[in-house]
């Protein structure tokens, strides 16, 4: 079902008592969080069971990693898996994060199969996808964001695509304070959202929440989510900061 999400992305931030005074300062905050809607804190592994712990009886909060491995168990030194993360309770985890397809060489293949692995054990993707500054200035995003879905998704049936999320995320928005406009992610969005249409018809791409991440802020969320096509956005910096971040869960639609 399409929900409205308002998704925390820690990255690599905060020591074990900033991850601790960071949600329990959420908590205090005591926001009341509509069945359609829903919060995601996707926290370093070393956190993952203590967000777990302390959100498990708020209703509306879920709790993701932020990366996973490709494989169930074995050899495969440093790295999580998604049995694991399925074994302590976690609802989703982000692939494919910009991050995670620059800095370590993530490609689209290796995604489809994060991917597959996420849902063979119960996990719900939030499928990260957007363009870098030269594909925007060369006016070619909606090419190559198809492209990242195509490979990635288009092996899916459509039963695995529900509750599948996916986040827009321009690469030039991210960390740099400076947005898409919000007819710029709406534009993309409703690209993104008729994609899956033609692939899996419109009442799949209606069921997928498509959200919005770069550089939201608490003052400009409620614009970029007003837009028919965006249902919530992935929140970096702006999730680290309890006011800012509350501001932007009350700014869903
Ligand atoms: O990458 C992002 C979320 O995944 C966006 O980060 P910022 O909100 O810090 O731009």
């Amino acid at each position: 079902m399409r929900k409205q999400i308002a998704a925390a992305n820690w990255k690599m931030n905060c020591t074990l008592q900033q991850a601790i005074d960071l949600i329990d300062g959420l908590i205090k905050e005591n926001i009341s969080i509509i069945p359609d809607r829903e919060v995601v804190i996707a926290v370093p592994f070393p956190y993952l069971i203590l967000a777990k712990e302390k959100l498990k009886n708020r209703n509306g909060f879920k709790v993701a990693a932020q990366n996973c491995y490709t494989q169930s168990s074995g050899a495969f030194t440093g790295e999580v898996s998604t049995v694991m993360l399925n074994s302590i309770g976690i609802d989703y985890v982000i692939i494919g994060h910009s991050e995670r397809r620059e800095i370590f060489g993530e490609d689209n293949k290796m995604l489809s199969q994060k991917v597959d692995i996420c849902l063979t054990n119960n996990l719900k993707p939030i499928f990260c996808c957007g363009e870098p500054l030269q594909i925007r200035e060369n006016e070619t995003q909606n090419e190559y964001v198809e492209k990242q879905i195509r490979e990635s998704l288009f092996h899916l049936e459509s039963a695995q695509l529900e509750n599948f999320v996916v986040a827009y995320e321009p690469i030039w928005a991210i960390g740099t304070g400076k947005t898409a406009s919000s007819q710029q992610a709406q534009e993309m969005q409703a690209h993104i959202r008729n994609i899956f249409k033609e692939k899996y018809g419109g009442a799949i791409a209606a069921s997928i929440s498509i959200l919005y991440g770069g550089s939201v802020k608490a003052n400009n969320a409620k614009e970029i989510f007003e837009k028919p096509d965006v249902d919530g956005g992935l929140v970096g910096g702006a999730s680290l900061v309890v006011a800012e971040f509350a501001t932007i869960i009350k700014s869903l639609k």
